[in-house]
Formats: C-alpha cells, sequence, structure tokens
C-alpha cells in the first residue's frame, strides 16, 4: 500500500473560557511513504496539534485529512480506532506505561482484544533492538525514563504500522539510545517502506530527517528536502 496522507485546508481552533485559541490555520500538506518529516517549531507553534490531527486522534475545525481516498472526517470513532490501529504507530511525549504490565505487555497492549499473531515474538524482537532484551519483563516503575520511553516506541511499532507519528519521541533517551532510535527508524524505512513524521523544537534531531516542516503561530512557514549535512 502507498497511500499518502493528505491536509487539505486544515484549521484548529481551541474553544477557551473567554478566548479561543487557534492552533492551526490553512495548512495544506502531504506526507509520503517512505519519506522521515521533521516537523520543527516553537513552543506553542502547533506541532502536537499538527501531530494529534495527522494521527486522527482529534479531529480538525476546519479542512479535511486523507489516508489514500479515504476522508477520515467520514468515518465514526469506533471505525475511526481500527483505521488508526490499522496504520498508525504513536509515540507521545508522555508515554502513558500501563502500571501493572511489564514492559513486553505493554508493547503488546495495542493488541488487546484483538487477533496477536506472532506478536509476542515480534515484541521481544523490538524490545531487544532498543536495548531492553533483559528488562522485557520489568514492571514500568523498575525502568528509567529513558527505558519506558523505549517501551513506548516498541509499542508503536509492534503492528508494523505504514506510519510512525512521534511527539519529541526522544526527550529522555541519552545521545547512545536516541541514535539507536534513529537508526531503527532508517531501517523502517528501508525494510518497510513506513512512512515518519517526527515533532521536535531540536533542530540537530531534524537532521536525521529528509524533510523539515516548519511551523509559525500556527502556520506553515517553511517545507523542504535536506540533502546530508546541509541540512538546517
Ligand atoms: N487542549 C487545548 N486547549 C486549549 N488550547 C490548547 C490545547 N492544546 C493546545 N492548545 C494551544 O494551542 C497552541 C498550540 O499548541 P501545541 O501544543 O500544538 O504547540 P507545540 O508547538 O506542540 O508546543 P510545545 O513545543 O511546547 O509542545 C498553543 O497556544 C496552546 O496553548
Amino acid at each position: 500500500m502507498s497511500e499518502e496522507i493528505r491536509l487539505v485546508g486544515i484549521g484548529k481552533t481551541y474553544a477557551g473560557g473567554n478566548a479561543a485559541t487557534a492552533a492551526l490555520s490553512e495548512i495544506d500538506l502531504t506526507f509520503r511513504r517512505k519519506e522521515f518529516t521533521a516537523i520543527i517549531g516553537a513552543s506553542g507553534s502547533g506541532k502536537s496539534t499538527l501531530l494529534g490531527l495527522i494521527g486522527t486522534l482529534d479531529r480538525p475545525t476546519s479542512g479535511r485529512v486523507y489516508y489514500g481516498d479515504t476522508d477520515t472526517s467520514r468515518l465514526k470513532a469506533d471505525r475511526l480506532a481500527d483505521f488508526r490501529f490499522e496504520r498508525v504507530g504513536l509515540v507521545f511525549q508522555h508515554f502513558h506505561l500501563l502500571p501493572a504490565l511489564t514492559a513486553v505487555e505493554n508493547v503488546l497492549s495495542p493488541f488487546f482484544g484483538r487477533r496477536r499473531g506472532d506478536a509476542r515474538a515480534k515484541a521481544e524482537r523490538l524490545l531487544d533492538r532498543l536495548g531492553l532484551g533483559a528488562k522485557a519483563h520489568a514492571l514500568p516503575s523498575q525502568l528509567s525514563g529513558g527505558e519506558q520511553q523505549r517501551v513506548a516506541i516498541a509499542r508503536a511499532l509492534v503492528n508494523d504500522p505504514d506510519w510512525l507519528l512521534a511527539d519529541e519521541p526522544t526527550g529522555n533517551l541519552d545521545s547512545r539510545n536516541a541514535e539507536r532510535f534513529f537508526d531503527l527508524l532508517q531501517e523502517l524505512k528501508t525494510e518497510t517502506g513506513c512512512g515518519i513524521i517526527l515533532v521536535t523544537h531540536d533542530l540537530q534531531l531534524a537532521r536525521w530527517a529528509d524533510r523539515l516542516v516548519e511551523i509559525k503561530d500556527g502556520r506553515l512557514v517553511g517545507d523542504r528536502g535536506l540533502a546530508g549535512d546541509d541540512a538546517c
């Protein structure tokens, strides 16, 4: 499957007590599989809001989000949840691990109530690749922040998503583990053709991407390809 994600005329306004916040306005963007896009911008510029809309976790106030020919605004909530499960892996700033489950069980948690196939072996392999093989049976409370973050990354990848969406995914990782993570992303891209969209305010991290999308005050102000070291 080689569908693109298309954002057409996207706007998002949050209703507030006295004043509404226009978090995003007039965003038109297309994301392709096998492409690694970094979305950058200052704090409060709308990056996380944009990622939430791309990942169909939230609905825009105006405009449409298409996956291929599917207009996601037409999908009802339960169908949308299945649609997201089939296509998208999400890594958040806060990892939301389930405290009573071990690392490997957390990685498998997206499958609860669904057929798992050989997911357990996949989960163990991913933890191994992220340097957590020995901690597969530890509870989140027994893991460091960076280890918990890696569990969350494995959880996002266990379903072989077409798209990996990540919000500041390396915030808790030291440079060695951040590098491991980016190596894994490059492998994912070439092995599975996964499209990667990553939000960061860190321009050093953004250099790993193929493409840089810049948001300022809720508007698209830059969109360019990166070639090797001339990035940023
Ligand atoms: N649930 C919400 N209700 C009201 N306003 C919100 C909500 N979420 C975000 N905002 C506002 O929308 C704007 C964009 O926020 P967003 O979190 O998307 O920015 P960001 O670029 O991801 O910021 P950061 O880098 O600090 O995480 C900000 O002005 C923020 O205060």
